[in-house]
């Protein structure tokens, strides 16, 4: 079974609750969920593994630790993934950068592909699939498919908000994905959307509504 963590850092939960206001404008929220990225990939990467090294600092040899393991790639789900991906580069700037073009049909709920392109080696990577949004969790789901068919084993999950419906749906699809959630609401509509939530992510980062 999957790891689930919702994350409990007192200012990730002040700026969701910033976000969450329906007169925040596109700037600040824009600049908000980028921030909200950068604080969240900071707790997802806590157990990345270190090496020891030996380096010569201005006064002497000393021994200090890098990065270890697997290199990393963020793979955001279009539009609204996008929104995340300048924060967390700036905490791992080193990171090679995917995209996975989705959209969730508004009828049927289900998720239309529209766009795959990544890292060539990204199947040696650890990969962070990042979305603002997990609702019925249709679109993070088939992203994850469509990485996995391409033998990417290394797969962690992050969003800003997430319903229940979603999380047991990543559990039973692909329990091999630890998830990481800034806040778990109550329920989704009967038009699908996360109740409280945000409204639609990807409206709210580009203004396009
Ligand atoms: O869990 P689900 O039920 O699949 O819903 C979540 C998806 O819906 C939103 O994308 P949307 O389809 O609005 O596309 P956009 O990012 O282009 O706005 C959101 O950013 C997720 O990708
Ligand atoms: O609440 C929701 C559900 C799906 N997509 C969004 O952007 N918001
Ligand atoms: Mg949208």
């Amino acid at each position: 079974m999957s790891e689930v963590h919702v994350m409990d850092h007192p200012l990730i939960q002040h700026k969701i609750g910033v976000i969450r206001r329906k007169d925040i404008g596109s700037r600040d929220f824009r600049a908000m969920i980028g921030e909200i990225a950068a604080f969240m990939c900071y707790e997802a990467t806590r157990d990345l593994k270190l090496q020891d090294v030996e380096i010569e600092t201005p006064i002497c040899k000393t021994v200090v630790k890098e990065l270890s393991g697997k290199k990393m790639a963020i793979v955001p789900i279009l539009r609204a993934g996008i929104g995340m991906v300048d924060g967390i580069l700036n905490m791992i700037p080193a990171a090679k950068v995917g995209h996975i073009g989705l959209y969730r049909d508004p009828e049927t709920f289900e998720p239309v592909e529209y766009f795959c392109k990544l890292p060539a080696d990204c199947g040696e990577r650890e990969v962070f699939v990042v979305d603002p949004m997990l609702a019925t969790g249709g679109s993070c789901s088939a992203a994850i498919q469509m990485l996995k068919d391409k033998g990417v084993k290394n797969i962690r999950f992050m969003c800003i908000i997430a319903a229940p419906e979603g999380v047991a749906r990543m559990q039973e699809e692909h329990p091999d994905v630890d998830l990481y959630i800034g806040a778990l609401d109550d329920h989704l509509d009967e038009h699908k959307y996360i109740v409280p939530g945000l409204g639609d992510a990807g409206d709210r980062i580009f203004g396009t509504k």
